[in-house]
């Protein structure tokens, strides 16, 4: 087995999810699909409530920044008169929503409506969240030995306590110490891992970044964090260069705390 030694000065393990906890089939099949099929009836059941409606502004808010953009579907500002025009405006963002996730987009607009719908979904237990095998054993150890773990996620971090509040492991909320979203900043930023840093009160050399994302990892190194990058089933393939360049593992339990026996 490959063994990574976590460096002496690091203190805090900071996980991605999709990709590095979690499967990117499980994010896909289930937590994305279940917004597609979902967003319309969504919107018409909640419209009226306060939450919806911040939801829906931000998106349109979203919308203006995006509409340079190629394919960006358009949230008008006010519905027309009756029915009719509440029925367009719904869909305009059903359709804006389709679109951002067609692409992938990890605008905090479209993950605070998402948060907001799986709400219902991982309360009801329509929905359990599922974590590679090695993920809940490697955290607990983790812990054991005195790091701190933190989840840094585009998901909102609403979403990320339901998933590992409501998973086929149970409630595991307790074993971390705080989550961070893309509210601090996104994760190709720089500027975000010196923020998180600052939040939890550490210098970014004391955090080991754990990401199947090669950009995310490049960002986190820039502003000094320790990076590896995750090699799992169904995750996006490497170059040659960035297997050569990066600290690749294929699960937690191949990273090495200079106090294990
Ligand atoms: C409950 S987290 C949902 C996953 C998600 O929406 C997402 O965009 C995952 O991105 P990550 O930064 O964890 O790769
Ligand atoms: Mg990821």
């Amino acid at each position: 087995m490959v063994v990574l030694s976590v460096p002496a000065e690091v203190t805090v393990i900071l996980l991605d999810i999709e990709g590095t906890t979690t499967p990117i089939a499980f994010v896909k099949d289930n937590l994305f699909s279940y917004i597609k099929e979902n967003v319309k009836e969504y919107l018409q059941t909640h419209w009226e409530e306060e939450e919806c409606q911040q939801d829906v502004n931000l998106l349109r808010k979203q919308a203006e920044e995006d509409s340079h953009l190629d394919g960006a579907v358009p949230i008008p500002a006010a519905s027309g008169n009756g029915s009719d025009g509440l029925q367009q405006m719904i869909q305009a963002v059903v359709d804006n929503v389709f679109w951002q996730m067609s692409l992938d987009r990890k605008t905090t607009a479209l993950k605070q409506l998402q948060g907001h719908m799986w709400r219902v979904a991982f309360t009801a237990g329509h929905i359990k969240a599922e974590f590679f095998e090695d993920v809940v054993p490697a955290v607990r150890k983790w812990r054991e030995a005195g790091l701190k773990v933190y989840i840094y996620s585009s998901g909102s971090v609403e979403a990320q306590k339901l998933l590992f509040g409501h998973s086929t492991e149970g409630n595991i909320l307790e074993l971390f110490d705080g989550h961070f979203d893309t509210k601090i900043g996104h994760k190709v930023e720089s500027e975000s891992y010196r923020k998180i840093a600052n939040s939890i009160g550490c210098s970014t050399n004391n955090i080991l970044f754990l990401t199947d994302v090669t950009v995310e990892a490049s960002a986190a190194e820039e502003a000094g964090v320790h990076v590896a990058v995750v090699v799992r089933p169904g995750n996006a393939g490497l170059t040659d260069d960035e297997k050569t360049y990066y600290n690749l593992i294929t699960s937690f339990s191949e990273l090495y705390l200079p106090t294990s026996t």
